[in-house]
């Protein structure tokens, strides 16, 4: 059959097992839902999610999350092909494009060429300048930057460039004119850089700095028209809750939301749920990733989870019979694992509709890109030939 209505869950980060060509990545042995079940040994419920299949698509299934005998939907994984880890590689293979050439990393710093054209332009000097921890270099440098006016320039394993600022030091609106400026300088041919992230943050002191909502990633713009694209030029209603409005530069989105934290996310989408309409909702639930993951905290994680869960209840009982919703992750990034970064693993694929009569495996799904085209196929919407749909397997 097909839907009205498409619900795509981004849960940013929540990986379920080391990919084929995690050695590559050095991220052999990573496992976010594994490693967390395992941290909360039996005590993690995600009942929602475990009707929905998320033990049953595991070999092993997660601690305290027995696979069910028969779950309400289909589930399977997902296996990236993007040279890269970053949720720009992720979502935007979701959508049909994946980012085969790998973008610029600089795990030595940034080149003096860009951090001198930096300074030039902000007037400030510059201090970091290596891959590092969001938290611990706040921590570090941010009461410098109080009395300094410095400016904190970070990056990670991933392509990007991250810029700290607080927010009474240096105002958020000069901050985001710093990151467009950057933004400009990098994006080809010498170097191609992901995503600039302006990282603002408040607070008296070292250990009560904390990093607020109006964090904003400027990407770079789509190489070529992506799913979402399509479906808005063939007139499909489309809505991006969360970063996926940064994530696409605002391309193909009719009506965007900005997210607080993961229940704002929630919010939104119970909101988005009221509404009358043919189209397809593209969701992103970041604390997940850059609360918990990225902290390496699985405790943390856990609660995330479970918080989630019981507002995934809502949704699945709000849900009318011509509604899809599919479920999955844009990498992992294991609380369990060594390092603060992103980690090459297999994504979950959830799919569920109260319409749907059977249940079942979807296998392994590679390219992400197969999730894109799913959504293509229910609108009748011509893509860019990348991904395979398995609508026809939903019934
Ligand atoms: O440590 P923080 O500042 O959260 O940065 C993290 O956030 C970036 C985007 O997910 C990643 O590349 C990682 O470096
Ligand atoms: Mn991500
Ligand atoms: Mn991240």
């Amino acid at each position: 059959m097909t839907y009205k209505r498409v619900f795509g869950l981004v849960l940013d980060s929540v990986g379920t097992g080391a990919a084929p060509d995690a050695d590559k990545f050095n991220d052999g042995g990573a496992d976010t839902l594994g490693h967390v079940g395992e941290h909360f040994a039996g005590k993690l419920k995600i009942p929602n999610l475990q009707k929905l299949g998320i033990s049953n698509l595991r070999a092993v299934p997660i601690e305290g999350v027995p696979a069910v005998e028969k779950p309400i939907g289909y589930y399977g994984k997902m296996q990236e092909i993007s040279a890269g880890k970053d949720s720009m590689d992720g979502h935007w293979e979701m959508m049909g494009l994946p980012v085969k050439k790998a973008l610029s990393t600089f795990p030595n710093g940034f080149p003096e060429e860009i951090l001198s054209k930096l300074e030039k332009f902000s007037g400030r000097k510059i201090i970091g300048n290596r891959p590092e921890s969001g938290t611990k270099i706040i921590a570090e440098l941010g009461e410098q930057q109080m009395k300094t006016g410095d400016l904190i320039v970070y990056t990670s394993g991933d392509s990007v460039i991250q810029i700290a600022a607080h927010e009474d030091v240096i105002p958020l609106k000069e901050l985001y004119k710093i990151c467009e400026y950057a933004r400009s300088i990098v994006n080809g041919p010498e170097y191609t850089v992901g995503r600039i992230i302006a990282r603002p943050y408040v607070g008296p002191d070292k250990d009560h700095f904390t990093r607020t909502a109006n964090r904003h990633d400027f990407t770079l713009e789509p190489t070529s028209d992506t799913d979402i694209d399509f479906l808005q030029q063939a007139g499909v209603h489309t809505v991006g809750v969360g970063k996926i409005n940064d994530i696409f530069s605002g391309h193909g989105i009719d009506e965007g939301y900005h997210n607080e934290s993961n229940m704002d996310g929630m919010d939104h989408v119970d909101h988005v749920m009221t509404e009358d309409f043919t189209g397809f909702c593209f969701i992103n639930l970041v604390d997940f990733d850059a609360m918990y993951g990225h902290r390496r905290n699985p405790e943390g994680f856990g609660n995330a989870l479970m918080e989630f869960d019981k507002r995934l209840g809502t949704v699945l009982d709000n849900m009318k019979p011509d509604d899809l919703l599919l479920i999955t992750a844009d990498h992992g990034n294991d609380p369990g694992f060594r390092g603060t970064d992103h980690t090459r693993e297999f994504v979950p694929l959830l799919a569920y509709s109260p319409s749907m009569k059977e249940s079942g495996s979807l296998g392994i799904r590679s390219p992400f890109a197969d999730f894109g085209a799913t959504v293509l196929d229910n609108f009748k919407v011509s893509g860019n030939g990348n991904g395979q749909s398995f609508l026809d397997e939903l019934k």
